[in-house]
């Protein structure tokens, strides 16, 4: 059993919302289990270092993306707001390795004006990728948390990933990328999610 100095018992669930010297623990025996020492040297520290990471890496479980889009301004504004290309890591549910890209992110105010400050859009990208996450549901996340806290005319997400899990190990094809899109309201109409498209892609 390791023993948690008091700079990791302060970081546990009641700061990160991550249970770090579990983490440790867990750490500590996938060491063992890998063949390795996990006392010597180089190893010491890593358990309570993949914990702080995994606190970084899974702090979106405790975020909410309610509070996150509290803050509105009225600007009169009734056509595209697009933030693209927001870089973003998150961790596959299915092995606990990275995928990492860009998302695009807009939407259309709705007629009571409800208007967001641009960084909003990527810090929502944060709270949902920051979890175990598959890309699909990611995208959709995203999309549903603007039309529920915005009310948009419409809003649409487009994700472009690498996936670890196809690059490094198993299928070994690094470079495929995964595209999702997850598109409501308005932007469904064919001329608007055109242009939409057209802006995100004309890099
Ligand atoms: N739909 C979807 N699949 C994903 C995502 N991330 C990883 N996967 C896939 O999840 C699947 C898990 O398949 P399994 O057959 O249960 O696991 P596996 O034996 O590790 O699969 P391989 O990766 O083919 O070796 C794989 O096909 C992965 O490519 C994602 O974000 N969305
Ligand atoms: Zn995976």
């Amino acid at each position: 059993m390791t023993e948690f100095d008091d700079d990791t018992a302060n970081l546990t669930i009641a700061n990160s919302g991550v249970d770090l010297p579990r983490i440790e623990r867990a750490v500590r025996e996938i060491l063992e289990a890998i063949g390795e020492d996990p006392d010597r040297d180089g190893l010491v520290e890593t358990p309570k270092r993949v914990a702080k990471a995994y606190g970084e890496f899974f702090a979106g479980l405790h975020e909410d993306p309610a509070e996150l889009l509290a803050t509105t301004f009225d600007i009169d504004h009734d056509e595209l707001v697009l933030v693209k290309d927001i870089p973003f890591y998150s961790t596959c549910e299915h092995h606990l390795v990275p995928f990492h890209g860009s998302a695009h992110v807009g939407y259309i105010p709705g007629p009571e004006g409800k208007v967001t400050g641009l960084s909003k859009l990527a810090r929502l990208v944060e709270v949902y990728a920051r979890r175990p996450q598959v890309q699909e549901r990611l995208t959709t996340q995203i999309v549903e948390a603007l039309m529920e806290h915005l009310s948009p005319r419409g809003a649409m997400v487009v994700i472009e990933c690498e996936h670890m899990c196809m690059s490094m190990r198993g299928v070994r094809k690094p470079g495929a990328k995964t595209v999702t899109s997850a598109v409501r309201g308005q932007l469904r109409e064919p001329a608007t999610r055109a242009e939409a498209m057209s802006l995100i892609l004309g890099k």
